[in-house]
């Protein structure tokens, strides 16, 4: 199955003190499925007033597309085996297999720019992408994960999300979603406002923590697809109320992937929790009601640990997690974990079960 091709290597991580992203350039994901509108939003990005200096990587993963994108990003008709500098300093480059020489690169032209952009192509998995850079910030590089952003289209986003895929594959157009810290709904041209809300209705039961822009032609006010800090234990205040307020999502097209919440208050045991969250990405031994094994995509969660005044954040992609410690104290007598999931197969009660049953902190021992 192609989830355990990229396994990284997997080291349990303490919580850390309080991140903070300065000085460190961030990278933006973008994906989508195929002709979404993801080149449209690179070039909306790169040619609108952001006063910073953009470097895109074009991820191909293989595909024969590079030359025509190349040519749509910088409307210039070269082709980037190198770097390009585009005229107001924004930078280019075509990356092939994956990312990481695109990273090293990148970094030789440190000082050269502020923002990169990742555009994946509209097959590839981005879970395995955000996680690779994920773990390039940990080994103390100079750039951080900023947010997935997901084009869908208005238009035949839910025939995509509806497509049969063979036994034991995600639809790559729903994973894209779970995925996502934005989606961009794009050409509402085409569509009507009823056959828009089906969409935004959709894309929210796969992912109920999800953001939604509406835009034609991907033109999106910037402030809500850069700088999002969507992994940013500053933002922990946000996140707690955004998970308060969430509900159980509607079934929609694309059944096996969509987004379980739960709040659980009370002290959790780290040890039991790291072990918790491991047996579920990992070695996914969860199974729901009908035997089959739950797999999560994304996940996210305010704790409250043991021994621990401020609150937790925890922060999973594809299978990869982290707990850091948020600047945010517990108020008094308060602690209520608050926690989401969204992925495949997830059933809620056996979850919320094992979950019970083994994180929390048990005072007599
Ligand atoms: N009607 C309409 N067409 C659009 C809109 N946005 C983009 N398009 C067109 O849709 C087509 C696909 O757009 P791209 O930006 O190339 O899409 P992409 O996601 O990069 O496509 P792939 O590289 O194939 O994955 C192009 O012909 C765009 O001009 C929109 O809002 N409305």
């Amino acid at each position: 199955m192609e989830e355990e091709d990229d396994c990284p290597e997997l080291v349990p991580i303490d919580p850390k003190p309080p991140v903070s992203s300065v000085g460190q350039i961030p990278v933006t994901i973008i994906t989508g499925y195929l002709g979404a509108g993801k080149t449209t939003l690179l070039n909306y990005i790169l040619t609108e007033q952001h006063n910073k200096r953009i470097a895109v990587i074009l991820n191909e993963f293989g595909e024969g597309s590079a030359l025509e994108k190349s040519l749509a990003v910088s409307q210039a008709g070269e082709l980037y085996e190198e770097w390009l500098e585009l005229r107001n300093g924004c930078l280019c480059c075509s990356v092939k297999d994956n990312g990481l020489k695109a990273i090293e690169n990148l970094m030789e032209k440190k000082g050269k720019f502020d923002y990169i952009l990742l555009e994946t192509t509209g097959l590839a998995d981005p879970g395995a992408v955000a996680s690779m850079f994920w773990v390039d910030a940990e080994l103390g590089s100079d750039i951080y994960l900023d947010g997935i952003v997901t084009v869908i289209d208005a238009k035949y986003g839910l025939q995509q999300l509806s497509e049969e895929k063979a036994e034991g594959l995600l639809n790559e157009a729903a994973r894209q979603i779970a995925l996502a810290d934005l989606t961009i709904i794009n050409k509402t041209d085409l569509v009507s406002g009823e056959d828009l809300d089906r969409v935004k209705d959709t894309v929210r039961s796969i992912n109920g923590l999800v953001k939604i822009v509406e835009t034609q032609r991907s033109r999106v006010d910037l402030s809500e697809v850069l700088d999002l800090h969507s992994f940013d234990t500053e933002n922990a205040a946000n996140l707690s109320e955004k998970l308060h307020l969430m509900r159980s999502p509607h079934p929609h097209l694309d059944k096996s992937i969509l987004t379980v919440t739960f709040e659980v208050p009370g002290d959790l045991s780290e040890d039991a929790l790291n072990l918790f969250v491991q047996d579920l990405l990992w070695e996914k031994l969860f199974l729901n009601k009908g035997g089959q094994p739950m797999t999560v995509i994304r996940l996210k969660g305010i704790v409250a640990l043991a021994g621990k005044d401020h609150q937790v954040m925890l922060q999973g992609v594809h299978e990869l997690y982290e707990l850091n410690e948020t600047p945010e104290r517990w108020e008094e007598n308060v602690r209520i974990n608050r926690l989401v999931f969204i992925g495949r197969n997830l059933d809620k009660d056996v979850l919320q079960e094992h979950f019970l049953a083994r994180v929390l902190h048990k005072l007599d021992n």
